[in-house]
C-alpha cells in the first residue's frame, strides 16, 4: 500500500493530469507553433504558477541514446509508470548486438518453417529509422540473417514513413536499401520488396481509427491487389508526381514483373511485422491471427507462421508469437492508485484514447478496479483540415468527470500539437495549440470549483518546430520550388509541467531540478497525500 505522507494531508478536490500532446518548449520562435499561436490562458499560467521544464526524449524516457526523439508510447509510460524502462527500440537493438534474437524459439519457428515448406518469408513494417515504431537497421540484420540460415525466398512489404523522419526521405531508405540487396542477392537467396505505400493510408492504423487503412493494406501485402510498378523508386516518383503527397500519405503499391505480383503471402508462408511498438501493430496483427475476423472480409485468409517484433498487448497476448520480449512495466500510477481504492478517470479522442488507457498502464488493455475510460471518436480527416480536432469535446467530458466529484485522480490527453504537427502544417498547427489554450481556459476553473489541482504538461515535443532545420546553417531548409521545408517529426525539446494550485494558498510548488516525465508519478502521488511508491522515481513537489 503506498503510505500516506506525514507532512501534507493531500488535496481534497480531484488531481488532474493534462497533457498537451506534441507541446513541446523552445526558445527560438522561428517555426515554432508553440511560441507563435495566440494562447493568453497557457500564457498567462507560465507567468502565474509554479513551473519547470521535463525532459521528454532520450535516455529519460528508455530510448537508446539521446539522439532518439521521445514519442507517446514512451512518454506515456514514464508518466503513468513514474519509473524509465528500456524501451522496444533499445531491447530489440540489443536482442539483434547479442544474437539473443536468433536463439529464441520464435525466430526458430519463423525460419524452420520456411525451409521445411520451401515457402517464402516476408518481413512487413516502417521502413525507416525514425526509431518510434521500427528501425530499418533491424530489418536488415534479420535479412542478412535469414540468408546465413539458408533461406532461400524473402519479401519485403515497406510502409514508407516521412512522419518520424523528414517529409520525403522514402527514397533515401529505398535506394541504399536496394543496394543492400543487390549484394545479399544470389542464385540461392532470392529477395526483393513486394508492396508498400504510406503509413497514414496502409496497414499502421491504431485504436480502431479507420480500419479500412488496414483492409488496403492487407489488399496490397496479403492480396497483391493495386497498381502495379515494375520497382520501388518507380512507384515513389510516379505516385509523388501525380498526388504531391508526402511520404506517409502516398497511395499503395505493388511490385509486379511480367504482369503478376512478386510477393503475396500465402499458405505455408512466414510473416514478420517489424515494428517494436504496439499501437499501429494491434490491427494487422489480429487481421494476420484471427481465426473468425470481422473488421473487414480478408477474401482470402492465408495459414501463416506470425511473429511481431515485440509483444504489442500483454492482457490480450497479442501477438502469440514474438521475437523480442516487451519491458515488462510494473507497479504502474493506475494500478498503486488503484490500490489505494482511488477512483480514476481517463479520457481523450480515438486517436490518443490508448495513450491515456494503453500506454498510461504499461501496455496493459484491462483496467484497474476504479479506473473510468471515456473515449471520443476521432475525426477521419486530414488534421490540417480540422486542427481544433476534438478539444472542445475532450474539454466538455472533463469538465462533468470533475464536476461529478466522482473521481480522485483525471487524466487526459489533447492531441492537437502532436496529430497536426505531424502534417507539417505550421498555420494549422498554431490553431491546433490555440484549441488547446481554449480547452484549457474552460477546465481550469472547474478544477478550482472543485477544490483541485492540475498538472499541465506534454509528453514530447512536436509543434515546436515544424521547419526542418538544416543543422550545420541553422537555418531551414527549402524544397525546389524555394518554399520551407516542413519538419513533420517530433522534437528533441523539454516540455512544460505547470502546477496549477489555486487551492492551498501558496504551500506547493515544483523544486528546480534535473526532471524528466517519470517524476511526474510521484509527484502526483505527494499532491493525493501519499508518499511514492518505492520503485517511482522522485517527486517534485515542494511542500511548505
Ligand atoms: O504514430 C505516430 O503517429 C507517430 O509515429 C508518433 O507519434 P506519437 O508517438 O505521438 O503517437
Ligand atoms: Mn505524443
Ligand atoms: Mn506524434
Amino acid at each position: 500500500m503506498l503510505k500516506k505522507l506525514s507532512a501534507f494531508e493531500g488535496i481534497k478536490g480531484p488531481i488532474v493530469t493534462i497533457v498537451m500532446d506534441g507541446v513541446g518548449y523552445s526558445p527560438k520562435e522561428e517555426g515554432n507553433a508553440v511560441a507563435q499561436a495566440r494562447k493568453p490562458y497557457l500564457d498567462s499560467l507560465m507567468k502565474k504558477y509554479s513551473h519547470v521544464l521535463l525532459k521528454a526524449h532520450g535516455t529519460a524516457v528508455g530510448m537508446p541514446s539521446d539522439a532518439d526523439m521521445g514519442n507517446s508510447e514512451v512518454g506515456h509510460n514514464a508518466i503513468g509508470a513514474g519509473q524509465v524502462y528500456e524501451q522496444g527500440a533499445a531491447l530489440v537493438a540489443k536482442s539483434i548486438q547479442t544474437g539473443e534474437i536468433f536463439k529464441r524459439d520464435a525466430w526458430k519457428e519463423i525460419t524452420e518453417n520456411v525451409r521445411a515448406k520451401k515457402s517464402t518469408l516476408h518481413f512487413l513494417g516502417l521502413f525507416s529509422d525514425g526509431n518510434v515504431h521500427s528501425n530499418i537497421e533491424h530489418l536488415k540484420a534479420m535479412i542478412a540473417e535469414a540468408k546465413k540460415e539458408g533461406i532461400a525466398k524473402v519479401r519485403v512489404h515497406v510502409l514508407l514513413d516521412g512522419r518520424d523522419v523528414p517529409e520525403t526521405s522514402a527514397l533515401d531508405y529505398v535506394g541504399p536499401f536496394e543496394k543492400f540487396l543487390d549484394e545479399l542477392r544470389s542464385p540461392e537467396f532470392d529477395v526483393c520488396i513486394a508492396s508498400g505505400g504510406g503509413r497514414m493510408k496502409i496497414t499502421m492504423d491504431r485504436y480502431n481509427a479507420n480500419w479500412k487503412m488496414v483492409e488496403l493494406g492487407w489488399k496490397t501485402h496479403v492480396l497483391g491487389e493495386g497498381r502495379y510498378f515494375a520497382n520501388t523508386t518507380e512507384a515513389i516518383n510516379t505516385l509523388r508526381a501525380e498526388t504531391k503527397a508526402i511520404d506517409q500519405d502516398l497511395p499503395p503499391f505493388v511490385i509486379a514483373k511480367d504482369g503478376a505480383p512478386v510477393g503475396t503471402i500465402q499458405d505455408g508462408d512466414s510473416v514478420v511485422y517489424f515494428n517494436f511498438r504496439g499501437d499501429r501493430s494491434i490491427e494487422i496483427t489480429r487481421a494476420f491471427e484471427e481465426e473468425h475476423f470481422v473488421e473487414f472480409d480478408r477474401v482470402r485468409f492465408p495459414k501463416v507462421t506470425y511473429a511481431g517484433m515485440l509483444q504489442y498487448d500483454g492482457d490480450l497476448k497479442l501477438p502469440k508469437r514474438f521475437l523480442v520480449p516487451p519491458p515488462a512495466i510494473e507497479n504502474t500510477s493506475g494500478e498503486w492508485f488503484s490500490k489505494a481504492g482511488l477512483k480514476q478517470f481517463a479520457c481523450s479522442e480515438t486517436q490518443k484514447y490508448g495513450h491515456v488507457t494503453y500506454f498510461w498502464n504499461g501496455n496493459r488493455s484491462s483496467k484497474f478496479d476504479g479506473e473510468t475510460y471515456l473515449e471520443i471518436p476521432s475525426d477521419v480527416v486530414p488534421f490540417e483540415q480540422r486542427p481544433w480536432m476534438k478539444s472542445a469535446e475532450i474539454t466538455d467530458s472533463m469538465i462533468d468527470a470533475v464536476a461529478s466529484g466522482k473521481y480522485n485522480v483525471l487524466r487526459c490527453n489533447f492531441p492537437n500539437g502532436d496529430m497536426v504537427g505531424h502534417t507539417g502544417s505550421l498555420r494549422a498547427a498554431t490553431m491546433a495549440v490555440e484549441a488547446v489554450d481554449l480547452g484549457l481556459a474552460r477546465l481550469l476553473p472547474v478544477i478550482d470549483a472543485m477544490g483541485g489541482v492540475a498538472i499541465i504538461t506534454a509528453d514530447h515535443g512536436n509543434a515546436d518546430e515544424m521547419y526542418d532545420v538544416d543543422k550545420k546553417t541553422g537555418l531551414p531548409k527549402t524544397n525546389k520550388d524555394g518554399s520551407i521545408k516542413a519538419k513533420t517529426s517530433h522534437t528533441l525539446n523539454p516540455v512544460p509541467c505547470i502546477l496549477y494550485d489555486n487551492v492551498t494558498g501558496g504551500r506547493l510548488s515544483l523544486k528546480e531540478g534535473s526532471w524528466g516525465l517519470s517524476n511526474l508519478a510521484a509527484t502526483t502521488a505527494n499532491l493525493l497525500g501519499f508518499e511514492k511508491h518505492e520503485s517511482w522515481d522522485d517527486s517534485m513537489l515542494l511542500i511548505k
